[in-house]
């Protein structure tokens, strides 16, 4: 199966290494377009096998998958040169483009993927949204195994897009800010700033793996097996509602819908 990904910046070229990395395609069958050369030579040298153009056509013409990975507003003026039609499958990751706004670019009756990754697909990390239009269970399978080489996608309806790229897309970004924060707390500690930022990280991802290793679980409970009765989580827990925490996660994630 050849794909062409169009647009080499942090979401396509994070999609390259992806697949590149994973066994569904082979690096050879990967073309990347780009107008700027820097980020295809940089592909190149990571993964000499995936071949690299300028020429947005060239790419797409043998392509049974193309990823369109551009701005959203670059959408219409790089799609419809291309002339995209069945048997071939479009994905887009531009967010807030809609089906029926990607259905006037293309062959309307092409089967549409609209995906939406996060930053950490460059570590095969990402969780990847999947909401499908026009395509068989078939090519629904193989567009979610193909983004679980990259880390955990999930499909979804696409009404449901705009709040989930919210938790994940942006939500990733709100927990950045989370260990950012701590960071700055433990450096007036007098933690070094690199010791701080291992220590956090690697409790985010621990507090991350109790959840998605055991189905059965939720954050009440994981929060109550380290909360002891009079112990110090507590006051910090209770020092978090009183500064409006929850209420301000609630409202970040809101505000980017
Ligand atoms: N960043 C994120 O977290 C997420 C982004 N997205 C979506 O991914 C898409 C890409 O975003 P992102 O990767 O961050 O953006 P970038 O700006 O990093 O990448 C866009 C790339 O498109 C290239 N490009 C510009 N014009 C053309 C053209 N005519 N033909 C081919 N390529 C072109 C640019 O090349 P050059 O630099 O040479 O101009 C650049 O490399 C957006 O639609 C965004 O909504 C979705 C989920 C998350
Ligand atoms: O902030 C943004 O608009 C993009 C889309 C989702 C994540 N980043």
């Amino acid at each position: 199966m050849k794909v062409a990904i169009i647009g080499a910046g942090n979401m396509g070229g994070a999609i390259a290494r992806g697949l590149a990395h994973g066994h569904y395609i082979k690096a050879q069958d990967i073309i990347v377009s780009n107008p700027s050369s820097g980020k295809l030579e940089a592909l190149k040298a990571d993964f000499p096998d995936i071949r690299t153009t300028h020429n947005n056509k060239e790419a797409s013409e043998d392509a049974d998958i193309v990823i369109i990975a551009v701005k959203p507003w670059k959408v219409k003026e790089v799609l419809e040169p291309l002339r995209l039609r069945q048997p071939q499958i479009l994905v887009s990751v531009a967010a807030g483009l809609t089906f029926e706004d990607l259905a006037h670019f293309v062959d309307p009756e092409m089967p549409i993927f609209r995906v939406i990754p996060n930053t950490a697909i460059s570590e095969l990390a990402s969780m990847t949204l999947i909401a499908a239009r026009n395509a068989s269970d078939t090519q629904v399978k193989q567009m979610i195994e193909l983004f679980n080489e990259m880390g955990m996608s999930i499909l979804i309806e696409e009404k449901q897009f705009a709040a989930a790229t919210s938790l994940t897309s942006c939500g990733i970004a709100y927990v950045l800010k989370y260990v950012q924060a701590a960071m700055q707390a433990g450096v007036e500690l007098g933690i070094k700033p690199k010791d701080a930022m291992k220590m956090v990280a690697q409790t985010v991802e621990g507090a991350a793996q109790l959840l998605l290793k055991n189905e059965q679980t939720h954050p009440v409970l994981e929060i109550e097996k380290v909360t002891t009765p009079g112990g110090i989580t507590i006051k910090g827990i209770n020092q978090l509602e009183h500064d409006g925490f929850t209420s301000a996660v609630i409202n970040a994630i809101k505000a980017s819908m």
